[in-house]
């Protein structure tokens, strides 16, 4: 009879616990997935910062994505080609225009804040960036972008980027212009000006990417930059897997489910790590027997990042660190490479005097030398503006790290903070009535863009965080340009249509074909 009541007893006891645990988890759920966005949805409007809602699960989600899928179903307004934000980042365009330049939305059961007024973005960028931190990717997008500099906090961030810095630096680079200039020659011979002086039909945003993939290899390995290219492949690979697998975000631990995409970006992983070890371990031995036969890591054009890493760092390290450099240099590059062609070619008359400083300054045929670059200023200020205009990250984020205060309004924890650099790019309000067209002339004097604001002109970000490649881009660029300028004029194809579009950074939606014709 006793030992009945004390089963029974422990039943009970056991089917309490366990409703007890279940009602705590639901609470726990609830509070995630409900209580906690209605209660920081009150918070915010007690500042007036409204939005669209939080639903219950998808945040804001859905309706973002519907407003940028509309959106990307129509070519931009011939009339006003280059007015492309309310195309690219349709949501912003859309709910500014219905909740003012400060407004929540809801990335899931994540609140973002979405700041686009320059004082807002300084504060958050420099006055008060310590209590931010950078936006950690999910964990599909951080393998592939590798853990390197772009996904590294606090002291290790500080130690890499300090590490590397001064391989950035423009007496470092300035070592790689003859590079530059000799590939897009090459580049030119093999697809423009071998077929005969007839006209050619080059998609760039197709061609382009060679140019940055072997700088960034060369840059960072020094000589052998042909193996990058390998990496490079893989990468894109895997980039366009995990970016699709990434879109079942909403599925908890997906990728852990061993699905065909999911084996295949594995693989690929491997690969690339594989690859890079390999890499990695030859020119680790070779730096150490360099070192110990006290020779200087000089590789006759440059120093390359291997030196600075290789005494510093793990090979897991290295490795990561060069997956982060392929991916955060290559994009980027070609993304405006291809936007500032495409706006050469629509404007002929920027492209002639483009031309025409480029020949007097560099001569008809003779590759751009570094003391030509401070020379080329038409150029420099036609960079800016495909900057300004098409600006290839066309976002950051950062994540609060504590309670803080941005414009009055107290930014709870965790909350991430949205700056939509190309909605500040193209704010009348911070660039006058021609905000939206190309007008290069804008930047004609140096500090132009400061003279309007601190924040007015954000390609690569701000703040402790600016990109570290940004020498190496506008090197590159010049360099690029300028000897495309010199061999060739082009046109837009007719099969070209403009539709700039967001997917992680800002692609021409369909491709960019141009007419060239060898000068
Ligand atoms: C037109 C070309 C480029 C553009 C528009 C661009 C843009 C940016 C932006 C906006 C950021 C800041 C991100 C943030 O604050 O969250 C950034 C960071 C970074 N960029 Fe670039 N980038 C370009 C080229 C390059 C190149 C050529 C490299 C190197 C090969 C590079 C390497 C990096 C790295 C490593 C970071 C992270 C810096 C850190 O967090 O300390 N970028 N870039």
């Amino acid at each position: 009879m006793w030992a009945w009541s004390s089963s029974s007893w422990q039943q009970g006891a056991l089917a309490a616990a366990a409703c007890l645990f279940l009602l705590m988890a639901a609470a726990r759920l609830m509070e995630a997935l409900w209580w906690r966005p209605r209660r920081l949805e009150r918070h915010f409007a007690r500042y007036g910062v409204r939005g669209p809602g939080y639903r219950f699960f998808f945040g804001s989600s859905i309706e973002l994505i519907r407003l940028m899928v509309d959106a990307s179903s129509r070519p931009a307004r011939p009339e006003a080609p280059h007015d492309a934000l309310p195309r690219v980042l349709a949501f912003y365009h859309h709910w500014r225009k219905l909740y003012g330049p400060k407004f929540l939305i809801w990335f899931g059961t994540t609140p973002r804040l979405t700041i686009s007024e320059p004082d807002l973005i300084r504060e958050v960028l420099l006055s008060r960036a310590e209590h931010f931190e950078r936006y950690v990717a999910p964990p599909l997008i951080r393998q592939f972008e590798g853990m390197g500099l772009t996904n590294l906090h606090g002291d290790e961030w500080a130690r890499r980027r300090k590490l590397l810095t001064p391989a950035f630096h423009t007496e470092n680079l300035k070592l790689l212009v003859p590079f530059v200039g000799d590939t897009v020659q090459r580049m030119l011979e093999e697809r423009v000006l071998s077929v005969g002086g007839g006209e050619v039909e080059v998609d760039v945003a197709e061609w382009y990417p060679r140019l940055p993939q072997q700088v960034i290899t060369l840059a960072t390995f020094g000589r052998n930059y042909d193996e990058g290219s390998v990496v490079f492949r893989l990468q894109d690979e895997h980039a366009s897997h995990a970016t699709a697998a990434h879109s079942k975000v909403f599925i908890p631990g997906y990728r852990f489910i061993p699905t065909q995409r999911n084996r295949c970006v594995w693989r690929l992983d491997r690969e690339i790590k594989r690859t890079l070890a390999k890499f990695v371990a030859g020119l680790q031995s070779r730096h150490g027997r360099r070192r110990d036969e006290g020779r200087s890591d000089d590789n006759g054009m440059m120093r390359d990042l291997m030196s600075f890493m290789a005494p510093a760092m793990t090979s897991d390290e290295i490795i990561e660190e060069c997956k982060n450099l392929f991916f955060a240099g290559k994009e980027t590059l070609t993304n405006l490479l291809t936007w500032a062609t495409v706006a050469l070619a629509m404007h002929p008359e920027w492209q002639d005097r483009a031309r025409r400083e480029v020949v007097s300054v560099c001569g008809r045929r003779g590759l751009p030398a570094k003391d030509h670059l401070p020379k080329l200023k038409t150029l420099g200020m036609i960079v800016n503006e495909t900057l300004r205009l098409y600006p290839p990250a066309v976002a950051v984020i950062r994540k609060a790290k504590r309670d803080v205060e941005v414009g009055g309004c107290v930014v709870p924890k965790g909350t991430e903070v949205l700056v939509p650099i190309m909605a500040v790019h193209h704010d009348r309000d911070v660039w006058g009535s021609d905000a939206t067209e190309f007008n290069q002339d804008r930047f004609a004097d140096a500090g132009a863009a400061e003279r309007r604001h601190q924040m007015a002109f954000l390609p690569f970000g701000g703040g402790a965080r600016v990109c570290i490649g940004q020498n190496l881009a506008i090197m590159e660029a010049k360099v690029a340009l300028a000897v495309v300028l010199q061999r060739c004029e082009f046109r837009l194809s007719p099969a070209y249509v403009h539709a700039p579009q967001v997917l992680m950074i800002l692609n021409p939606q369909h491709g960019a074909p141009l007419i060239f014709r060898p000068l």
